[in-house]
């Protein structure tokens, strides 16, 4: 089977500034992995690039097999994408929202298949309110539903819990965690929350300026850092302390 991502060389500049240095990583299919680094690191450039909306520089991206500067719309047909960033049509309805993008999608018996992201999303009571009045927990539970209109293979998630109160940010976690685990989907989640990224992400790439300094699963790279969890390797690497064992001046970065 292809992978859901291989990047090689993946690279973006704009003007003198190099947003993204060559990136190359293969996320299997059916794997959740992180895209950590700080602000300016590089990780909406990279989501972009992924999605085909920013022309990369230089390097190739395959999603789901399909070559993204050639085969764009075969792979975007079977990936989706999630951000509390961009906002959905404020003036249509929660319902009349999720038809456009369902009709955009071609999604077969798409009011069922509405019906069923309403019922799972807790949408219910919310279907026919104007997506411009909802609270923030409501609008991500949303555009979860957008993003799963398709039945993604991919999902792109960009810092999907940002702004929700620790209660919802919870239940939107748990509810990933579960339909991953019963749709097999590929996941790439960028966030800052450390907690979240521990939790969901099987492998992490940690990137500062635009580059990959480390990755591997949480545990090891909390192992690596001789720390006890992601938020002190997140701030060893941000500010260029270095991995246990390293001897002075070997900086991670
Ligand atoms: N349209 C643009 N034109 C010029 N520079 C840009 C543009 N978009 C992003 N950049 C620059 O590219 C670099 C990476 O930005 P990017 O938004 O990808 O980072 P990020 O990791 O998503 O940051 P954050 O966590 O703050 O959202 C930054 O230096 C940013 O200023």
């Amino acid at each position: 089977m292809t992978d859901a991502i291989q990047a090689e060389g993946l690279t973006k500049r704009y003007g003198e500034n190099l947003a993204v240095d060559a990136l190359s990583f293969t996320l299997p299919r059916g794997a959740t992995w992180g895209l950590l680094g700080g602000n300016g690191a590089g990780k909406s450039t990279t989501i972009a690039m992924l999605l085909g909306l920013l022309v990369p520089s230089a390097g190739t991206v395959r999603v789901l097999g399909h070559d993204m500067a050639r085969d764009r719309f075969a792979a975007l047909a079977r990936m989706n994408f999630s951000s509390p960033y961009v906002a959905l049509p404020h003036r249509l309805s929660v319902a009349e929202n999720l038809r456009v993008y369902a009709h955009l999608y071609d999604v077969p018996r798409a009011e069922a298949r509405i019906a069923e992201l309403a019922a799972a999303l807790q949408l219910e009571e919310i279907l026919h309110r104007p997506a411009g009045q909802l609270s923030a927990g409501q609008k991500t539970r949303v555009a979860l539903a957008k993003a799963l209109v398709n039945r993604p293979e991919l999902l792109l998630l960009d810092e999907p819990t940002a702004s929700l109160d620790p209660d919802t940010g919870d239940w939107v976690r748990s509810w990933l965690e579960r339909y991953q685990a019963e749709s097999g989907c590929a996941i790439l989640l960028a966030s800052h929350n450390m907690a979240e990224v521990e939790r969901l992400c099987g492998h992490v790439l940690m990137l500062k300026r635009g580059r990959i300094v480390d990755q591997g699963s949480p545990s090891e790279l909390a192992a690596r850092f001789g720390r006890d969890n992601l938020e002190e390797v997140f701030l060893d690497i941000a500010r260029n302390r270095k991995r246990a064992g390293e001897p002075m001046g070997e900086a991670v970065a």
